[in-house]
């Protein structure tokens, strides 16, 4: 099989690997990986990347890094894991932050890290497919009106990018609102409201809580046992004080 391509040597942060794209319909040969999604884990890799001089593109499917962040999740978002145990390779949060940062913190974060290592992903490109062709020894990526090819493929989508919802019995009988934790943002758009949050993770602890200091009667719909534990446990953070006794016990125990 005759193919043409574009071939670009190396993007030196001048958005070559874009320009390239625009100017012609033909495959764009990338010499280096594709990551797809610039949140965090896309972010680390491309630093990474970076740091060692391997060219790289980076596609994303929004108009902005951390884009879950931003946009799928709670106003009163915050890490209740230290900072340290959260950042990103070659690069710490800066000392004003606290030690378990805010959502929009995390956000900063993020926005400075990609400026630190000029990484610049092409927003806006949401990957239809990616094939691997075995004969040829290469990944075919297509996204929007492009085709790109490389020989590594990064897939750094989110472990929560797409919400699922149970299949509750007779739930679309249901005449009230229904919404899934990836639109909810403000206890204060429930104020007096009877509000059944179904699950008992994060998410629903926090939303409960967040509910209940809106002044919102609020229900939670737990389905088995669960641990519930402080962030601290005398002074110092559970999830570190449990990673560290994971390496000095079997799991069991610990
Ligand atoms: N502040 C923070 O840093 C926050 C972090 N997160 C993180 O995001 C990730 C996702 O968290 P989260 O959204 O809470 O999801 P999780 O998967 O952690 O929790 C979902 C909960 O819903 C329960 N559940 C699922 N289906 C049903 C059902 N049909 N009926 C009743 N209960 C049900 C599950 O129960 P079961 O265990 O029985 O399956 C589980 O307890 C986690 O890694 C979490 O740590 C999330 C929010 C805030
Ligand atoms: O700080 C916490 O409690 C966390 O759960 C951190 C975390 C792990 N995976 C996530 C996905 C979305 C938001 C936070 C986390």
């Amino acid at each position: 099989m005759e193919m043409h391509t574009t071939t670009i040597q190396e993007d030196k942060g001048d958005g070559i690997f874009h320009k390239a794209m625009n100017s012609e319909s033909k495959p764009v040969w990338i010499p280096g990986p594709v990551i797809i999604g610039a949140g965090p884990s896309g972010l680390a890799v491309a630093a990474c990347l970076k740091e060692r001089g391997v060219p790289f593109l980076m596609l994303e499917k929004e108009s902005c890094v951390g884009s879950l962040w931003r946009l799928k999740t709670y106003n009163r978002l915050q890490l209740h894991l230290p900072k340290e145990t959260c950042k990103l390779p070659h690069m710490p949060f800066p000392p004003e932050i606290p030690a378990y940062p805010t959502k929009k913190q995390f956000i900063s974060y993020l926005e400075a890290y990609a400026k630190h290592f000029a990484i610049e992903p092409m927003f806006r490109q949401e990957v239809q497919s990616a094939i691997y062709d075995a004969r040829m020894g290469f990944w075919r990526v297509q996204a929007n009106e492009s085709e790109f090819l490389c020989r590594w493929f990064i897939v750094a989508t989110g472990e929560n990018a797409e919400p699922v919802l149970p299949d509750i019995e007779g739930i679309s009988d249901f005449k009230g609102s229904l919404i899934h934790t990836s639109r909810y943002k403000d206890g204060a758009d429930f104020e007096g409201q009877k509000v059944l949050v179904v699950g008992c993770g994060n998410s629903g602890m926090e939303i409960s809580l967040d509910l209940c200091n809106n002044d919102a009667q609020v229900s939670l719909a737990v389905r088995d046992k669960l641990h519930i534990l402080p962030r601290e446990i005398l002074g110092r953070s559970t999830f570190c004080i449990s990673t560290w006794l994971l390496k000095l016990v079997p799991s069991k125990i610990s």
